[in-house]
């Protein structure tokens, strides 16, 4: 068995992950059997006396039946309906699944500022930690009914890698409707199984194409959660779920990635946002950000693209129109050309002290070149 497999077997605390296609029927309801044979699986290993965190998908999916929708809506506000109606019939579910082995099971539900704000961040940490403490499973899913577009996962596949490095997780389990990752889309002629993962070389052949009915972040997010996650990484279908708890060599094993560990929130930053706009920068603040850590000052902003709100990730890009990093922007997009090239000292006295603030503070930016 590889070492990697054994630390899987092995592993203390462990985060497992379900898409909605593996917990709910074709016709948008919970499907009770495999939720109650996976809630056998995770019961079984907390028994053998490790820390699971459950992180469930199918809130959206299993509301469309109750509702009469006939598959996923596109409109925002009609997912999060159905998703309001559906997460309370999933956890009523797990509870009463859980209960048949004697376990107590915690909703948890999260936004992507929960994993970014520095205060949200250290209450979710401490509310799992205490559930953990308390002997209760913890059942995690995005707090889909208060997301918005513009600052959402959308998948839990991202969710469940900062779940596992919040928590300081041994090994992530992911269980899809597909056994393993391909080298092309399963359903399609010719696609290979892969094996493992030990770095990018071993995707270069795979295409990560869109995902299935119901759920909605396909491969490509899978293996961007294994790259955020940081410890070993088991991509399977539930029905092997047991099998990839104990080491087996079954699905897609992602080695851990090297290389250094930033916070959560800055890997939040780096991988699950999309920059809603872009500010232009000069040579003098590429070089400030990359190499001396600095805050982006106005001072070395040269233009601003897209329509983004103060708070919104951004991308910021130097002369040659590469992207350099990605910040939570201070400012509107409308606010920063009357900013652009002036001093902080000079904007405070001319415009007032709330206009000393930084264009993007260091502690909300992260680098995105390998320079
Ligand atoms: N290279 C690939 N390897 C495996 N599956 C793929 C690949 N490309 C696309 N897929 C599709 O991705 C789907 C799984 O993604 P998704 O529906 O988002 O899963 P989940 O709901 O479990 O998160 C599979 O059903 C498969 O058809
Ligand atoms: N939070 C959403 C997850 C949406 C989704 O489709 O996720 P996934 O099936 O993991 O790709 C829900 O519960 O419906």
């Amino acid at each position: 068995m590889s070492s990697i497999r054994t630390e899987i077997e092995k592993a203390r605390r462990i985060v497992v992950k379900a898409g909605s296609s593996s917990l709910t029927t074709p016709q948008g309801t919970i499907d009770a059997d495999r939720i109650d044979a996976l809630v056998d699986v995770l019961a079984a290993r907390r028994a053998d006396g490790a820390e699971v965190v459950f992180v469930s998908s199918g809130a959206i999916a299993a509301g469309l039946g109750p509702l009469g929708l006939p598959g996923r809506p596109p409109e925002l506000a009609l997912q999060q309906a159905a998703a309001s109606v559906g997460q309370g019939l999933l956890f009523a579910r797990y509870t009463s699944a859980f209960a048949r082995h004697g376990v107590t099971v915690g909703q948890v539900l999260l936004t992507a500022d929960d994993m970014m704000r520095r205060s949200h961040h250290r209450n979710a940490q401490r509310t799992l930690g205490e559930l953990l403490h308390l002997g209760v499973l913890p059942i995690v899913n995005e707090n889909d009914t208060v997301a918005t577009d513009e600052i959402r996962f959308g998948d839990n596949d991202r969710l469940a890698a900062l779940v596992a490095h919040l928590i300081r997780a041994d090994a992530l389990v992911l269980l899809s409707d597909v056994d393993a990752l391909y080298t092309g889309d399963p359903r399609l002629p010719g696609a290979r199984r892969v094996d493992e993962v030990r770095g990018p070389a071993d995707l270069a052949e795979v295409a990560l194409g869109a995902s299935g009915r119901v759920g909605t972040g396909g491969m490509v997010t899978k293996v961007e959660a294994a790259r955020i996650a940081g410890i070993p990484v088991v991509l399977t279908n539930a029905a092997q779920a047991a099998a990839a708890l104990a080491g087996e060599p079954v699905g897609t094993l992602f080695h851990p990635q090297n290389g250094r560990r930033m916070s959560t929130r800055n890997l939040w930053l780096a991988h699950a946002t999309t920059g809603q706009g872009r500010v232009l920068v000069d040579d003098g603040a590429v070089e400030a950000i990359l190499h001396r850590g600095t805050s982006l000052l106005p001072a070395g902003v040269t233009g601003v693209e897209g329509d983004f709100a103060a708070g919104d990730p951004v991308d910021v890009c130097g002369p040659d129109g590469a992207v350099a990093a990605r910040g939570l922007v201070n400012y509107d997009a409308a606010e920063i050309p009357e900013l652009m090239g002036r001093s902080t000292r000079w904007l405070a006295r001319e415009l007032g002290p709330g206009y000393e603030r930084e264009i993007i503070h260091r502690d909300h930016l992260v680098i995105l070149t390998s320079e």
